[in-house]
């Protein structure tokens, strides 16, 4: 069996699973974002009286993250008196952050377990060895009340990440460059298993960034071996004792893809889809592209590591007049660490604005909605029209490397330059 089997198998109190096969599984935790006020009605509609489990379930307040206006107050309003009633153990209020950037600080999200959310981003926990999948309201209701869902057990495709990473190439480039390869709807259903040696050595914050983009191809759920890196993080955070499951030496992929990492190019996802994918010299060759604003936040860049580097290119520089440069860390804890690290006051003086952790402007809800006819470039992971504001605004998806080269030239620029400048001040 696969790591996901067994960890699907042990939940449903089985020996064995297989592809296709119906499970219903213990759900080892259960979180319910802002957007979701419909589980609580489902859950009231269904007879529910009391959660299952007050241990085991949790609200994130983070797509309208501190309330933008008053339906958004309400809705929150009536979440966290449903966590009061229920005396949810856990509460991640409007000062928390992005649910998948939450659930691992928190230690809610460690190897070998079940995480269901509200939220398709939830395939991010495979970065820790977890199963993460995102369901829907009457879904997540029916968990409040049993504690178990059904699952369809996935078919599981390899994607094999070997090699290093060239400069200028970071996690968020190579998981574009599997999108340009498998496509949008190239793993619908399916698990997408990451391996390789490029894996092997990839820390937390870059397996998060790939296993998060696994749903862009329409991954059921996503999975990567702990490594050192993630055993290290959740030793000291995991609520609870965890046990890695390891896939069997003959288990046998549906389909494997093999990728080469130190052959790949800072990389672009260009309007209007996600697998539109292009090397970002390519993008350029032909003209330059104005940039109205770059934007580096959300569950895919707006980890610690992503606001470092950012802040690393543009200290002691300044974006260009009528341009503007967002920044809304993932979460409070990362906030933090970067105030601490200083990299807040160098971004602040080189002209961008921080903006409060949350979804934000990533979905289009709030803090840096882009008009009609604006060009944004972004560190997230969705460029459909409409996405982050105006259905005629453009978005380009990148790593925040490029974003922030790029903001300080106001139009798409390489990132290795600059890069390399840091190298020699670092
Ligand atoms: C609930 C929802 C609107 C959503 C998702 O499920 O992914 C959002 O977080 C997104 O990124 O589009
Ligand atoms: S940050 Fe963006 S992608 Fe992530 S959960 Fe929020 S809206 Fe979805």
């Amino acid at each position: 069996m696969h790591a996901l089997e067994k960890i699907l198998a042990k939940n449903s109190g089985k020996d064995h699973v297989s592809a296709g096969e119906i499970v219903t599984a213990d759900i080892d935790f259960a979180e319910i974002n802002d957007l979701y006020l419909q589980t609580v009605y489902s859950f009231y509609e269904m007879g529910g009286k009391k959660v299952w489990d007050n241990t085991k379930c949790t609200f994130v307040f983070d797509h309208y993250a501190p309330a933008p206006d008053e339906k958004a107050a309400q809705n929150h309003k009536e979440m966290r008196e449903f966590a009061k009633k229920n005396n949810l153990k856990y509460h991640f209020d409007t000062n928390a952050g992005v649910c998948h950037q939450v659930m691992p600080e928190a230690g809610l999200a460690y190897p070998g377990m079940i995480l269901v959310a509200t939220d398709s981003h939830t395939t991010t926990h495979g970065a820790f060895g977890a199963f993460g999948t995102g369901v829907g309201a009457t879904d997540m209701a029916t968990i409040l009340l049993t504690g178990k869902l059904w699952f369809r057990v996935p078919e599981i495709i390899e994607v094999r990440l070997d090699g290093e990473a060239p400069e200028g190439v970071f996690p968020k480039d190579v998981i574009l460059n599997v999108l340009g390869k498998l496509k949008a709807d190239g793993a619908v259903y399916k698990a997408i298993d990451f391996t390789g040696s490029y894996v092997d050595q990839l820390g937390v914050a870059g397996r998060m960034t790939i296993c998060n983009m696994a749903v862009e191809m329409g991954a059921k759920t996503a999975y990567m071996q702990p490594n050192q890196a993630v055993l290290d993080y959740v030793s000291k955070r995991a609520v609870k004792p965890f046990e890695v499951q390891y896939t069997d030496d003959d288990f046998e992929y549906q389909e494997s893809h093999q990728f080469d990492v130190s052959k790949m190019q800072p990389t672009l996802s260009c309007p209007n889809s996600v697998d539109n994918v292009h090397a970002l010299t390519d993008v350029v060759k032909d003209g330059d592209v104005e940039l109205d604003q770059g934007y580096i936040g959300s569950c895919t860049g707006g980890r610690f590591e992503d606001i470092e580097v950012a802040a690393k290119i543009l200290k002691g520089k300044r974006i260009p007049k009528f341009k503007r440069l967002d920044i809304v860390p993932a979460s409070a804890e990362v906030m933090r660490r970067c105030i601490e690290k200083g990299y807040i006051k160098d971004l602040i003086l080189a002209g961008a604005t921080i903006a409060a952790p949350g979804c934000a402007a990533c979905l289009g809800i709030h803090e840096g909605i882009l008009a009609s006819g604006e060009v944004c470039m972004s560190s997230t992971n969705r460029n459909f029209p409409g996405r982050m504001g105006s259905v005629d605004a453009k978005i380009y998806l990148a790593s925040p490397a490029a974003v922030a080269s790029s903001i300080l030239n106001g139009k798409i620029t390489d990132p290795r330059p600059y890069l390399d400048e840091i190298k020699v001040t670092d």
